[in-house]
């Protein structure tokens, strides 16, 4: 068993104890050696004592030494050598002469008193001592006189005061010793261990003021200091100890925080040890994996991740390791989870090396970035889509086309390239509302889709164009046309059935151009201009058509496509100007009117007709524009030649409005501010409308109409019989003329449909009290025949195409 170290130590342990026993043996030692040196002393004292005792007996002989020598007696020599050697230490005498001659000698062997010293006796090296001492008579060296000496004897009589003296001494030394270990006990170990003691039962408990061996502080030794330390490291520890309670009490709380903030935190958090045992886990990750509150701590991911698919485990514990050996933050951007629902959640995963109630753990924070990554896709979506129908939109069809022309070029079977436009969706869109138009636009690619092969694609370009990509037709060039041009028929077929809009029958149609592909070398742009092409051509040969492209076709679309592009720098340019063509009464031959019609005077190309830029203007969106300035030129024109009194009494200028232009809000302020600026009557002017403006919105047009009938304007109903000639319209709106199509008098003479028509016109004309004027009167025939059914007023070339304004001021001075 252990033994408590800070406990009272044993006995023998002591350091009391161990202070006399020390004492005791450091007495002995001291007078073992104190005696030792003694002897040795006694011993040299002794040998010296011995000689100088033996030299005066010598002296008491010397005469008859020298007797015996003289005489060469030998008896008398062995006599005066006994006497010489009659003390017990004198061991061997000898007496010899000048020449080495023995004269006499003597022996008696060495006898102790005491028995017992015989042995101490022994220790003594060399206790023998040789004496010689010469013989003279008269400074004459007679012979010699050799002793030999036992120091022991004298040693015997010395020894027994040896040993009291020894005792004496390890008396003196225990003595000393137990005084010593007395005071040693009393003002050392003592407070030692009192001090010991109080340390030991002294309460860490923050209280600055716990003091111990309070007795012993005043005092200014080393027991003094050891207390005075003491205390103050006591002090010290106690001061550490709050802060470090107080620090502790901090940490808990923060712990407590943290933990409640996890706790609250919808992201899956967990802390794992390194053998991948869960150390802590939040409500959230709990819930996801089925895990017990209770019993979760210590469970093996390799038990809990069950749920999760074996190939995302996989990923998860690599990134374990890997946060566990770089020791830096790991993200797994996209972790993938299906549920056994069969429902699915995307993870982003972040984990750290953490060191985790003092061990190392892995901390792993999953967020469920499911939303954010259905947002990315669906942006993605969005990026390649067209939002309104689904379809592809120009991005990604190019994408296709290219991947189709490689295809096409690697396998050498033909593919086509379908591009159109729907006809008159624009008049749609403008009058019905972009809403309206949107739904047509979806109705059609719904149509489309069912129209093509499941491998071809489908794509919306923009507005209302579409492109269709088959690939792989034929091997064979006219099997390939053979099969894109069924299905093109298809599509206009299929485009051309009414459809049902907020219970409005739509009338749509599509022109349709055809580029047929394998290994021209073109890129999918290329190509793609090609079908545009192809699709104007079908246009301008009356819509409704599907036109293949040929190669002559590429300069008329690049005419075209500058043009279009001159078209925003000929309003800043005033390349714009205006012609006029006079409206005659046939009566009376005169004036009464004349027909504003815009030109467009191209930098290189000449003048161009209205036909053939208006509606490049309208695509380009400056129709608008274009049309406030023919209004202000027109009014402006006509304020000038009525100025100058140039214009009969009733005289009206005939000026087209654009239907963008006539939706436009404000624009009864705008025509009124015009003929204010101008100081022109209301009543000279007459607006041209459309049958195609008022069939899309008739409430709104008649609305805008009667403001500006309010102030005097007219409005005239141009190319009449051509639309829908929707006969109750006419009757809603405050029109004053309506002006026969051109057509329908180009044919006046030799067909009978257009003499029906312009017929029934006039009839109903007169029935509703409008003035009818006949458009593109080219002959006498055809004036007579109009004014023998009844219309006298007329516009044409037979009395002047349109002209500049000063010509025509010629022709109203005329
Ligand atoms: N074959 C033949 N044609 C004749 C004869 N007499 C006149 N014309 C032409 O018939 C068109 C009559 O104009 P519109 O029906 O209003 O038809 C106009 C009108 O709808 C539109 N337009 C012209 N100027 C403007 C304008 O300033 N604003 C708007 N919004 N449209 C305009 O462009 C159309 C075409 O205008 P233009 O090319 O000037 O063509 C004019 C005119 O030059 C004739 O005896 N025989």
């Amino acid at each position: 068993m252990l033994r408590d170290k800070s406990a009272i130590p044993q006995f023998s342990k002591r350091l009391s104890v161990r202070a006399i026993v020390a004492g005791i043996l450091i007495t002995l030692v001291t007078s073992g050696l104190v005696t030792v040196f003694q002897v040795i002393s006694s011993i040299n004292s002794n040998s010296k004592l011995l000689s100088s005792e033996i030299l005066a007996r010598v002296e008491t002989y010397r005469s008859d030494v020298t007797y015996a020598l003289i005489e060469g007696d030998a008896a008398a020599g062995i006599e005066v050598l006994k006497n010489i050697s009659a003390p017990p230490f004198v061991i061997r005498a000898g007496l010899y002469h000048n020449d080495d001659q023995t004269l006499a000698e003597t022996a008696k062997p060495a006898s102790f008193r005491n028995r017992n010293f015989t042995g101490i006796a022994d220790l003594v090296n060399n206790p023998i001592r040789e004496l010689t001492l010469a013989v003279t008579e008269q400074d004459q060296v007679l012979g010699y006189l050799k002793l030999e000496l036992d120091v022991r004897f004298r040693l015997e009589r010395i020894s027994s005061s040896i040993v009291h003296g020894m005792y004496l001494l390890l008396g003196q030394g225990v003595l000393i010793s137990c005084v010593l270990a007395y005071f040693y006990l009393r003002y050392l170990i003592k407070p030692i261990n009192e001090v010991a003691r109080q340390i030991k039962e002294s309460p860490i408990t923050g209280n600055t003021q716990t003091l111990i061996g309070e007795k012993h502080l005043s005092r200014d030794d080393e027991i003094g200091i050891l207390v005075r330390e003491a205390n103050r490291f006591i002090r010290l520890i106690n001061e550490t100890s709050s802060e470090k309670e107080s620090a502790l009490a901090a940490a808990d709380q923060s712990y407590k925080s943290i933990a409640d903030l996890l706790e609250s935190l919808p992201h899956f958090i967990n802390v794992k040890d390194t053998s991948g045992r869960l150390m802590l886990a939040n409500k959230s990750f709990l819930k996801a994996l089925k895990l017990n509150p209770e019993t979760y701590i210590g469970a093996d991911e390799d038990d809990f991740m069950t749920l999760i698919p074996e190939a995302t485990r996989k990923m998860v514990k690599e990134a374990d390791e890997d946060a566990l050996a770089l020791e830096i933050p790991v993200v797994l951007p996209e972790v993938e989870w299906k549920h056994a629902d069969g429902s699915y959640m995307a993870l982003e995963v972040r984990k750290i090396a953490i060191s985790y109630r003092g061990q190392k753990a892995i901390l792993s924070v999953a967020m469920d970035v499911t939303e954010r990554k259905e947002h990315q896709a669906r942006v993605q979506y969005l990026a390649y889509h067209d939002s309104l129908t689904g379809l592809p939109n120009r991005h990604l069809f190019l994408d296709r086309l290219d991947q189709a022309l490689l295809r096409a070029e690697r396998s050498g079977l033909y593919g086509a390239l379908i591009f159109f436009d729907l006809d008159n969706f624009k008049n749609y869109n403008d009058t019905r509302g972009h809403l309206f138009g949107d739904e047509i636009l979806a109705n059609i690619a719904s149509r489309l889709k069912e129209t093509v092969r499941s491998q071809d694609t489908v794509a919306r370009l923009g507005g209302d164009e579409f492109v269709v990509c088959m690939t792989e037709l034929s091997e064979d060039e006219q099997t390939a046309k053979t099969l894109g041009g069924e299905l093109a028929e298809r599509i206009v077929s299929n485009l051309r059935k009414p459809l049902m809009i907020e219970n409005f029958e739509v009338n749509i149609s599509a022109s349709l151009g055809i580029a047929y592909f394998n290994s021209y070398g073109l890129n999918a742009s290329e190509l793609l201009q090609h079908a545009d092409m192809a699709m104007y051509k079908a246009k301008d040969s009356g819509r409704n058509k599907v036109i293949v492209f040929e190669d002559k076709m590429a300069d008329a679309a690049n005419r075209l496509r500058q043009l279009k592009a001159d078209c925003k720098q000929a309003l800043a340019e005033e390349q714009f100007f205006l012609v006029f063509q006079p409206q005659i009464n046939s009566e009376t031959k005169q004036i009464i009117g004349a027909e504003a019609l815009i030109r467009w005077r191209h930098p290189e190309r000449g003048v161009i007709s209205p036909g053939e830029f208006i509606p490049l203007l309208e695509e380009a969106g400056l129709m608008t524009k274009v049309g406030q300035w023919v209004l202000k030129k027109s009014i402006e024109t006509t304020a000038d030649w009525h100025n100058q009194n140039l214009v009969h009494d009733g005289f009206k200028i005939s000026i087209n409005v654009s239907p963008q232009q006539f939706r436009q809000s404000g624009f009864a302020d705008e025509v009124q501010s015009i003929i204010h600026d101008y100081s022109l009557e209301a009543q000279l002017i007459n607006l041209e409308i459309t049958e195609s403006m008022i069939i899309d919105d008739i409430a709104h047009t008649a609305s805008s109409m009667n403001d500006l009938r309010n102030i005097g304007i007219n409005f005239s109903i141009d190319d009449f019989g051509t639309g829908y000639s929707n006969l109750n319209y006419l009757k809603q709106l405050p029109l004053d003329v309506i002006k026969v199509d051109q057509s329908f008098i180009r044919d006046l003479l030799n067909d009978q449909n257009s003499i029906a028509i312009v017929h029934t016109i006039l009839t109903m004309a007169k029935q509703l009290k409008l003035t009818t004027i006949a458009e593109g009167v080219e002959t006498n025939e055809q004036l007579l025949e109009l004014k023998k059914m009844g219309c006298h007023v007329y516009q044409g070339y037979l009395y002047s195409p349109p002209v500049e304004a000063e010509r025509f001021q010629q022709l109203l001075t005329d």
